[in-house]
């Protein structure tokens, strides 16, 4: 069975220091919610206080309409899967998978090497245990290694170890914390897919950690970016994507991540970049204000087949090409502020570009401006309304 999970006002102090920052969240039951954020934003700490794993100074945590604050990671209905994956090196395969039914069910007599076999009951109980280990090592293709050590096991097999563990639990939520982040690329996409089906077939709850955005994007139906212990915005992949409501945001979502340049406008001389004057629709006087595109919202002018009514336009200096399959990324600079530019744009583009030769250090770049993010100097976005105004070019060109 799934649960909801609430969370009000959580926050954490490590040495007087703030790491949660009053973080309330919503979770429903059989949502797959993925927090995501920079190495050190509070991710694993928030993880470990919904699993009772780690206390915090203020806030409740509630489990269905249960408050679970004060309750025992042992009496929450969570199971946790590790980055680390934390397997026992001296036990069997089997015997990792069947710990947390032994700590449940037998009584710990009953748990002694040897000795614990006469205790009166015990038998039955293990032979249950062992049933229900074998039922879920078969769901994770480990049937054949169940009398393996950790250590004979390749990283793709300790990964699926740590899952069925926390599997035959039957937790109403699951608790992932950067699960797949020991594996290599490959094995990475194929269990991202396997964790996927194993929150289809229970219909749990799944809290998943990754610092990896592509990750979040692929498996979640909703996202909550964390930085500096703070839930910056939660929504639906697409939304986030989308509609950033703020700069980390912006940039933390979208591989490569969006392009930033940074406008100054004052009321004398109006919109500048890096002291070059340039057109844009900011308000004079409006003070600084960041430029947020997308690379695949960049199109290179010159090869454009149909004129975008009010493109943005620019000038670039071409540095290098990275070829992807069919696109490639164009790392380019703008010519005043040095920020790095990116677009992304077909291969047979880049070859029409090249046979004109000589076209390197004359790249003019346009965005539609509809598709143009805007931040005042904090980060937060300026609202669609303000983007909306009329669009010059820059009137600075490269000739
Ligand atoms: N036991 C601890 N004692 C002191 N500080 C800690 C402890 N655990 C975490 N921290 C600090 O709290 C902050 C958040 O750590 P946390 O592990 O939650 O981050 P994270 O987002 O999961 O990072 P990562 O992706 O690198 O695992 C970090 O600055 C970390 O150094």
């Amino acid at each position: 069975m799934a649960a909801s999970v609430r969370l009000e006002q959580v926050a954490k102090y490590y040495a007087g220091k703030r790491t949660l920052h009053e973080v309330s969240l919503d979770i429903a039951a059989g949502e797959f919610l993925t927090l995501v954020g920079p190495s050190g934003c509070g991710k694993s700490t928030l993880l470990r206080i919904i699993a009772g794993l780690t206390t915090h100074e203020s806030g409740r945590v509630y489990m269905g309409d249960r408050d679970i604050t004060a309750s025992p990671a042992s009496e929450r209905p969570v199971s946790m899967v590790f980055q680390s994956y934390a397997l026992y090196p001296h036990m069997t395969v089997a015997q990792n998978i069947a710990t947390p039914l032994r700590m449940k069910r037998l009584p710990a007599p009953a748990r002694w090497p040897l000795l614990g076999r006469f205790w009166p009951g015990s038998r039955k109980l293990r032979q249950q245990i062992d049933q229900e280990v074998s039922a879920v090592a078969a769901q994770v293709q480990l049937q054949n290694l169940l009398h393996s050590r950790p250590s004979q096991l390749s990283g793709g097999q300790r990964q699926r170890v740590a899952v069925a563990r926390a599997m035959v639990k039957q937790p109403d939520v699951f608790l992932m914390d950067e699960p797949l982040s020991n594996l290599d690329a490959r094995l990475r996409v194929h269990m991202r897919s396997e964790i996927a089906a194993l929150h289809q077939r229970t219909g749990a709850t799944f809290i998943y950690v990754t610092h990896d955005q592509v990750e979040a994007m692929t498996l979640s139906s909703r996202v909550a970016v964390v930085m500096d212990g703070q839930i910056v915005q939660v929504g639906t992949p697409r939304a986030l994507y989308e509609d950033p409501q703020d700069i980390r945001v912006a940039r933390f979502i979208g591989s490569p991540e969006m392009n930033i340049l940074t406008i100054t406008a004052n009321a004398q001389h109006g919109a500048s970049l890096d002291g070059e004057p340039v057109q844009l629709p900011v308000p004079a006087g409006a003070g600084v204000i960041h430029l947020g595109f997308r690379p695949e919202s960049v199109s290179i002018a010159d090869l454009a087949s149909r004129p975008i009514p009010n493109a943005i336009r620019f000038s670039a200096i071409f540095e290098r090409t990275e070829v992807l399959g069919h696109d490639a990324l164009l790392f380019c600079r703008h010519p005043h502020s040095n920020e790095p530019l990116v677009a992304r744009a077909p291969v047979a583009d880049i070859d029409r570009l090249r046979a004109r030769g000589n076209w390197s250090d004359r790249l003019i770049l346009q965005i539609n401006p509809a598709q143009t993010f805007w931040f005042d100097a904090q980060g937060s976005r300026i609202p669609p309304a303000y983007a909306r105004c009329e669009v010059l070019p820059i009137h600075k060109r490269v000739s």
